[in-house]
């Protein structure tokens, strides 16, 4: 089976600072679950922004389900994203005044793929996903703003886990939930990744996750790049 992600001698500096990353190989295979740690600054954030598309390598190649991102244009990597991935932003990004609902099946509405992957109505699916992660169900038609941080990044949790996307790219998603959600929120996480036989590459601090995972990998030792963190 071909791997979800292969990069090559890959490169990548922020205009006008020093090379932040230099990895020479990384693959993910259909189904893994790659946890990825390092201390803050060290470019974790940095490299999914590269996985997703959203930033370009400077040297390297980078092949995601079978593509050669280096080789397409901005708007063919926004569509294998859109199509392909479902993304858990630091930041959520989610629409702040529209609903809990119209948030998580926004995704559907960029991607005929993830409607085709759907087998029950794009609402039920939704309400499955926000019941699994133990979202109170009078919160569902709320403008996402009115939501506790937590909350929010239940949501973004269920807007990326909607319409079965093969790779899944969660950075910090964990960082604002209490025990209780954490747990439901793992639970619902590697419950959906191997429902749909989606590989997860998961970014945080939180080391008592890693045994979860079926393999950790260390940014600093996977990192060819000689960068400014202190004491590295
Ligand atoms: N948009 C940007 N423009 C310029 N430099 C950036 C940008 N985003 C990140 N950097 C720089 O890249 C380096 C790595 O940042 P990144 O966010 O990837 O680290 P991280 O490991 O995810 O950190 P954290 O754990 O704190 O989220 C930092 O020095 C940061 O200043």
């Amino acid at each position: 089976m071909s791997a979800l992600v292969s990069i090559n001698a890959l490169s990548f500096a922020w205009p006008g600072q020093a090379t932040l990353l230099k990895i020479n190989n990384l693959t993910l295979t259909p189904g893994e679950r790659l946890f990825i740690r390092g201390p803050s600054g060290s470019g974790k954030s940095t490299l999914l922004g590269l996985l997703a598309g959203i930033l370009q390598p400077d040297q390297g190649s980078l092949m995601i389900l079978g593509q050669d991102f280096t080789r397409l244009s901005g708007h063919q990597r926004d569509r294998v994203r859109a199509d392909q991935m479902g993304y858990i932003f630091q930041q959520f990004n989610l629409l702040p005044y529209l609903s809990v609902m119209e948030n998580v099946t926004a995704a559907l509405i960029f991607s005929a793929h993830k409607r085709k992957r759907l087998n029950r109505p794009a609402s039920q699916e939704a309400a499955r996903l926000l019941s699994a992660l133990q979202l109170p169900e009078v919160l569902w038609q709320q403008p996402v703003h009115k939501l506790s941080i937590g909350q929010q990044q239940r949501v973004a949790a269920a807007r990326a886990l909607i319409g079965r996307p093969p790779l899944v790219i969660a950075d910090e998603p964990t960082s604002a939930l209490d025990a209780g959600s954490r747990s439901a929120f793992m639970q619902l996480l590697f419950a959906e990744c191997e429902h749909a036989g989606s590989g997860l590459i998961f970014v945080s601090h939180d080391a008592g996750l890693e045994p979860l995972f079926s393999r950790v990998i260390s940014l600093n030792q996977l990192n060819g790049a000689k960068h400014a963190e202190p004491g590295l």
